[in-house]
């Protein structure tokens, strides 16, 4: 069979992540200190270990089949890729960040000042959309420190919590876009590497929903079931079981982890006992 090829960041704020998602897809491979390729053993895939902004690039011209990049990276670059799936990791936004003492009270404060950023295109959207003139002033990286080495009035750059932004002066103002890892394929994949890839995707999402439920087994009384049914309402029902104690069942289903607290908090009002919680490794619905 043959072999596609995913690029994937070398180190940063993504290689960890997305070699944790394979990982979770049960792809095994060994990436050596340094390696910039590697094969994995159990899944026709073969890995590229590259700069970020290189990814979008590569996946067009078809030097990778797939990548990982951040959705920041990917609107700055351009390419014409397919956009296959968020992944939900590395979330962070692209902002404005001026200096904490400036009294900053809206966008059109940003007439006739320079910008740093890593991200002309997007900034550059951003301005003309708020009919602001400022000059851009692109640099590759550290550009938080632009203001105080007076290299330019703001920055545009990326927040997460904000401890950069704080530790060198500077305040958010605007969000410019909100940003997570996506997985991104060349357009021109054919069948056999389209079939590769919806392998890829039918695990991811396997991974992806087993996160976000939690398996859930209780005892109650036989009277509560019912309403514990309508509470848990599982994948296409619960399984009931009769507990050797007379008049007692036994309930396995799936609970969404977002309303996990409030569930289980009806469930023991209703009567649940022994609530067991486990996580799920892999859902498929
Ligand atoms: N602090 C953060 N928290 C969460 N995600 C982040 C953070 N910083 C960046 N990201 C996301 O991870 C991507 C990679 O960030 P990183 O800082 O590793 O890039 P880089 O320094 O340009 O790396 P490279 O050396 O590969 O060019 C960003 O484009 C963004 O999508
Ligand atoms: O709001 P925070 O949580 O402080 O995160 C934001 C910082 O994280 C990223 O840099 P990173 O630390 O990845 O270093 P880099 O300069 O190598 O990109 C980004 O470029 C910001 O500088
Ligand atoms: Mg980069």
């Amino acid at each position: 069979m043959d072999k596609i090829k995913i690029a994937i960041q070398k180190s940063g704020r993504l290689s960890d992540d997305s070699l944790k998602l394979i990982k979770e897809c049960g792809i095994k491979f060994n990436n050596g200190m340094g390696k910039l390729k590697a094969v994995a053993d159990n899944f026709p895939l073969e890995f590229l270990f590259l700069r970020d902004d290189d990814i979008p690039g590569y996946v067009e011209d078809g030097v990778a089949h797939l990548g990982i990049v951040g959705e920041n990276v990917l609107v700055e670059k351009e390419k014409d890729v397919d956009n296959v799936k968020l992944l939900g990791f590395s979330k962070c936004r692209l902002s404005i960040g001026v200096d904490r003492n400036w009294d900053y009270k809206g966008v059109q404060e940003l007439a006739g000042k320079s910008i740093a950023t890593s991200y002309p295109k997007i900034l550059k959207g951003f301005l003309d959309k708020n009919k602001v003139n400022a000059e851009i002033h692109e640099i590759s990286g550290s550009v938080e420190i632009a203001p105080s080495i007076g290299l330019a009035d703001a920055v545009c750059d990326i927040v997460s919590s904000g401890s950069t932004l704080l530790s060198n002066g500077l305040k958010e103002t605007e969000v410019i876009m909100k940003s997570q890892a996506v997985l991104i394929a060349n357009k021109s994949l054919n069948a056999e590497q389209q079939d590769i890839l919806d392998k890829l995707i039918f695990r991811i999402n396997a991974v992806q929903e087993g996160k976000k439920n939690k398996y859930i087994l209780l005892n109650a009384p036989n009277e509560s079931i019912d309403e514990i049914i309508s509470l848990l309402p599982g994948m296409k029902s619960p399984t009931v079981l009769p507990l050797a104690m007379e008049g007692w069942s036994s309930l396995h289903s799936v609970v969404k982890e977002d309303e996990f607290w409030d569930v289980i908090e009806q469930l023991k009002k209703v009567g649940a006992q022994g609530i067991l919680v486990a996580p799920i490794e892999k859902m498929i619905i």
